[in-house]
């Protein structure tokens, strides 16, 4: 069978407006998971937020640990992680998509997820902004960058509003207070300082989420892609994925699921350069190239990459608010999308999927 992307969409919109909306939204996309499954079409709601599912069924890929699952018994190889789910920056803004994230997530009741996260909304741009502040408005003035009081305010409320405690991200927030007085100190913003600062947004977006699963009795554990086996180039802000990463991956993720059945939480985004074992990024939208990165490490058949449009539009629906769902796309025609620049993915995502196809 050709390989297609394949789109169901899930969500409906305003959801922040009303909470039986929200339970009706995650009751709907249960539904449309399960059949979306036998069939290959698009799921069309009235409007709303959805998520694009890239299937990438029949990947051959010669890691040590999948080849030893092939050999398992039906028990062992219901220990196997199935899927990969990234959630990007607007399916994370507040301790209220928070929360719809992980019901979604528990809709799939016979899944064994990992789970890939960017950071909180606009953290990122935000971070940027606050470094390039940093660069002008002198050490003692640097608790007054808006941008940072903002990043501070959202994580604070987002911990206090899930009842989660703020210990989970105070080390970080420091962290980053000194990075940013480093910055004012130097009066320059490097590349690479570009990229220790913008992490701050996963590194705390994970440690918030995974500290809420296991707060409502959903065992998971965080893990920081730089410490997990993510290698990549000394290309700071848009570093390339190195070869080694897939067997360092799988043999961790791998590894500490079968030891511990945990969910993992992963940074997306984020690695570590070979050579100077700096916090690298993977470029903008980078998230989505870790998620199928793990995908192809571990096997998996599946990488969800869930969005707030309807799957794939004719359009963007910023520029054309009437655009459609496109209902199937080849890879080669995806990979195009993407190359051209449509945010909905990143080129480097789908060409990852491209390498496991038959
Ligand atoms: N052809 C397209 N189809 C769907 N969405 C598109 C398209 N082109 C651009 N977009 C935009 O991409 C956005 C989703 O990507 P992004 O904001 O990066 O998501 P996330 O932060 O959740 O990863 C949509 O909200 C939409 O505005
Ligand atoms: N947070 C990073 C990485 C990312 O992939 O974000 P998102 O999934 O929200 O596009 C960025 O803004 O570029």
């Amino acid at each position: 069978m050709a390989n297609t992307m394949q789109f169901s969409s899930i969500i409906q919109k305003n959801s922040l407006h009303c909470q039986a909306l929200s339970w009706q939204r995650f009751a709907f996309a249960k539904c449309v998971s399960s059949s979306s499954r036998l069939c290959v079409s698009v799921r069309n709601s009235c409007g709303g937020r959805g998520g694009l599912r890239v299937s990438c069924e029949g990947a051959r890929i010669d890691v040590i640990e999948r080849k030893k699952s092939e050999n398992l018994g039906v028990d062992e190889s219901e220990k196997q992680l199935t899927c990969v789910m990234k959630f990007g920056g607007s399916s994370l803004a507040s301790a209220e998509r928070m929360r719809e994230v992980a019901e979604l997530i528990l809709s799939f009741p016979n899944e064994r997820p990992v789970i890939v996260l960017s950071a909180m909304g606009k953290t990122t741009n935000k971070l940027l902004l606050a470094g390039e502040k940093a660069v002008s408005c002198g050490v003692t003035n640097i608790s007054c960058i808006d941008e940072l009081s903002f990043v501070k305010d959202l994580h604070h409320r987002t911990v206090d509003e899930l009842g989660i405690d703020r210990s989970i991200i105070a080390t970080h927030l420091e962290e980053l207070e000194q990075l940013l007085k480093g910055i004012a100190m130097l009066k320059e913003l490097t590349p690479r300082s570009r990229d220790y600062l913008v992490s701050f947004g996963e590194c705390m977006s994970t440690r918030i989420f995974a500290a809420y699963l296991n707060k409502i009795g959903v065992k998971a554990r965080q893990y920081d892609a730089f410490d997990i086996g993510f290698i990549t180039t000394d290309d700071f802000t848009n570093a390339d994925i190195l070869e080694a990463t897939y067997p360092a991956v799988a043999k961790r993720l791998h590894g500490d699921w079968i030891t511990d059945l945990a969910i993992p939480i992963v940074t997306g985004f984020l690695g570590k350069a070979w050579r100077t074992c700096a916090i690298t990024t993977l470029g903008r939208g980078g998230s989505d190239l870790t998620a199928t990165t793990i995908g192809k490490a571990l096997g998996l058949q599946e990488i969800q990459v869930w969005k707030d449009v309807d799957g794939v539009l004719t359009c963007d629906p910023n520029i054309h608010p009437h655009a459609k769902p496109v209902p199937y796309l080849t890879f080669d025609e995806a990979a195009e999308l993407a190359y051209f620049g449509a945010q909905v993915y990143i080129f480097e995502a789908v060409n990852v999927i491209e390498l496991c196809k038959y």
